[in-house]
């Protein structure tokens, strides 16, 4: 029963209603939904398959889901496609991650042009391999000028040292005479995060069944409806986003208020 509560759970017993891409624009559609893509190892290890075959099948969804996202108006798409705690991965699965941004950027870049969709990128970039920041700081740059979805990658992106790096920023800016201890305000502290340009996510999406942030936009999600499951990101489909889209919807959302 407590699983019902906190989240999907996708077995034999459960027959889950099946959406509509109408049945969902019915109502509000989330403005920022936000990805956590967990289970990619575990999918693999399930087929005997490298982990590697799971990552890659990961970036296949990766796509599926930025074009629906895109169809249904969702505004902006974020997406943790690596933590400032993965470099403890073995180094030859870090090294096939460091290759994915440029391998996904080479397919579908001319697609993601073509779509309108605008690429961003959270995270400490600088630490990344010459290779991968290359690809990436390419597709921001094409891509700067469209109006279309945001699509946001925490890409060595960790929400700690985020918050950690503004409050050194503020604290300079405090030192040096430019700010004062009151103006520190809500406001202000999110205007140094790295998501400064984006409004916080109404819909967080965490699959694979681990119910946790993981060191995600720990200050941005402080109002984010929350919806888990247990299926595995590489067998996520519209269909998954679709329901958690009706959830989301179904939920009366109060900000704190009655
Ligand atoms: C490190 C990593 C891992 C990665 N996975 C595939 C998705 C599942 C999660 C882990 C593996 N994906 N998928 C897309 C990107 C990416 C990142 C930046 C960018 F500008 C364009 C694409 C990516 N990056």
């Amino acid at each position: 029963m407590f699983n019902k509560i906190w989240k999907n759970k996708e077995d034999e017993s459960s027959s889950p209603l099946v959406y509509t891409k109408e049945d969902i624009l019915q109502h509000p559609i989330p403005k920022h939904v936000a990805i956590i893509m967990d289970g990619n190892g575990r999918w693999a290890k399930k087929r005997a398959l490298p982990r590697a075959a799971g990552h890659y099948e990961g970036m296949q969804v990766v796509r599926k889901i930025t074009r629906f996202a895109n169809e249904l108006g969702i505004k902006i798409l974020s997406l943790y496609a690596f933590s400032t705690e993965n470099w403890k991965r073995p180094k030859s699965e870090v090294e096939y991650l460091m290759k994915l941004p440029e391998q996904f950027l080479t397919t579908f870049l001319p697609e993601l042009i073509e779509e309108n969709v605008n690429v961003r990128v959270i995270g400490n970039t600088e630490q990344l391999p010459e290779h991968t920041r290359r690809a990436v700081e390419k597709a921001i740059h094409e891509t700067k000028d469209n109006t279309g979805l945001i699509l946001n990658f925490a890409l060595n992106y960790g929400s700690r040292a985020e918050i950690t790096y503004a409050m050194q920023q503020i604290a300079k800016e405090i030192q040096n005479g430019r700010l004062s201890p009151e103006q520190i305000t809500e406001e202000l502290v999110s205007s140094y995060l790295m998501t400064k340009d984006l409004t916080d996510p109404d819909l967080l999406i965490r699959t694979s069944g681990e119910i946790r942030l993981s060191n995600f936009m720990l200050w941005q999600l402080a109002y984010t409806e929350f919806w888990f499951t247990d299926v595995l990101w590489p067998d996520f489909t519209e269909q998954h986003l679709l329901e958690a889209i009706a959830a989301f919807q179904k939920r009366n959302r109060r900000f704190g208020g009655v």
